[in-house]
């Protein structure tokens, strides 16, 4: 599927919209010129993150079918060396509790390991979605980042494997959610924990860009919290190897949290992540978006361009100069250096190190707790995991 049907998107997503194909297709990625050349300027959100490349419908439809028809080598070949084949001995301990998400291709799974007694998050790709919406490779580029990073506010990856017809990414679960689901719940989150909160990111996503990667779906739902309330940012699925010096193109990301150089279709680079983290640190201190999310890139470039981002009188100044630096049109001028954070008024009181921020819990989150282990029941061994998992939605599953 491509860009034509995106009107059936769902509804169901939970940030709003994430810049993404609709209820049938994923991780939509869209070229500048592809839309030009199909003619299609304009897309439909649903709200999740758009990854898939878009191509004309009769293209996208008649490559997805000779996807699906691969004989079965070649298809296992396709997903290595990051998806290695699965060993039967290796999961069978493997125990499904429940669904966590409905991620965009496939469920997210909360799944025991018997032996070891440990709980994680697996995510299920089947491949034939995968071939179909092209993002074979992002899939790859996904496993490939996150078995590169180890940073302490980073979720890591645990295992990835392929079953014939399921790719799998395993991480260890994080039992308290993901930062969206503490602001529903709380909606204005005070000060001292959003200086938390923000130097957390800051170092991951310092971090990363002197690796010369670039994440670029920045947002809350990608932020999970460990149990003590500390952030680990996930989801590399829109991730990418950018040297420093380098411009991206592709237009992708979640539409209210895309900077506005990304909206046009680049050039872009590091910055426009922390872009994305201004708008981030916007909701999370007003309980606002900074803008209200459009329905497609055109019109959210327009309102990124038209908008003030005033900030509330209550913001004490300190942030009220953070969120202005992190929004600012123009990327050079943006906020972007780990030193101009440091020495920023807002950080006064923050030492930028992981193990002094992780030193006491984040008071708020302890408060939130809810408990684990009441809401997920045992719903069946995982024997055969590699079954129509993306159809066993019999268990716990979010609305
Ligand atoms: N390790 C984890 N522990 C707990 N929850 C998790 C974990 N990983 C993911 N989740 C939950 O699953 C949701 C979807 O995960 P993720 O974003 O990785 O999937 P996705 O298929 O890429 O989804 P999308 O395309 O919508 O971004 C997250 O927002 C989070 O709530």
């Amino acid at each position: 599927m491509g860009i034509w049907d995106m009107g059936n998107a769902s509804s169901d997503l939970k940030s709003g919209p994430t810049f993404f194909g609709g209820a049938s297709s994923w991780k939509t990625q869209l070229t500048t010129d592809h839309l030009v050349a199909s003619g299609l300027s304009r897309l439909w959100v649903a709200g999740r993150t758009l990854k898939e490349k878009c191509r004309t419908a009769q293209a996208s439809g008649s490559q997805g079918e000779k996807a699906a028809e691969r004989p079965l080598p070649q298809r296992v070949s396709l997903f290595l060396p990051e998806f290695p084949i699965w060993q039967p001995t290796q999961h069978q301990q493997l125990k499904i509790l429940g669904c966590v998400a409905k991620g965009s291709l496939g469920p997210v799974l909360k799944v025991l390991d018997c032996a070891q007694q440990q709980m994680y998050a697996l995510k299920v790709l089947p491949k034939d979605e995968v071939l179909r919406r092209k993002t074979l490779k992002q899939c790859k580029e996904e496993v490939s980042i996150q078995r590169q990073v180890k940073h302490p506010f980073i979720q890591c990856l645990g295992n990835s494997w392929q079953g014939q017809q399921h790719l799998f990414i395993m991480c260890s679960y994080c039992s308290f959610g993901d930062l969206y689901s503490l602001w529903t719940s709380t909606k204005c989150i005070d000060e001292d924990t959003v200086r938390i909160f923000a130097a957390e990111l800051i170092l991951v996503l310092a971090y990363l860009h002197d690796l010369g990667i670039v994440h670029r779906d920045v947002k809350m739902e990608n932020i999970l919290l460990d149990e003590r309330g500390h952030l680990k940012l996930s989801d590399f699925g829109l991730a990418k190897h950018l040297p420093v010096g380098e411009r991206a193109y592709t237009i992708c990301g979640t539409l209210q949290y895309m900077a506005p150089e990304v909206l046009s279709g680049g050039p872009y680079s590091h910055s426009a992540d922390w872009w994305s983290l201004g708008v981030l640190l916007f909701a999370l201190s007003t309980g606002e978006l900074p803008v209200a999310p459009e329905n497609d890139h055109v019109s959210m470039l327009e309102t990124v361009a038209q908008a003030t981002y005033d900030v509330p009188v209550c913001l004490s100044q300190g942030l009220s100069h953070l969120l202005k630096e992190l929004l600012c049109r123009l990327p050079r001028q943006r906020i972007r250096y780990l030193h101009q954070f440091k020495s920023h008024c807002f950080f006064r009181t923050v030492a930028f190190d992981p193990v002094l921020l992780q030193k006491s819990p984040v008071d708020l989150v302890m408060k939130m707790r809810r408990s684990e282990m009441t809401d997920f029941q045992a719903v069946g061994m995982f024997e055969d995991f590699d079954c129509e998992l993306t159809r066993t939605v019999d268990f716990p599953c979010p609305a």
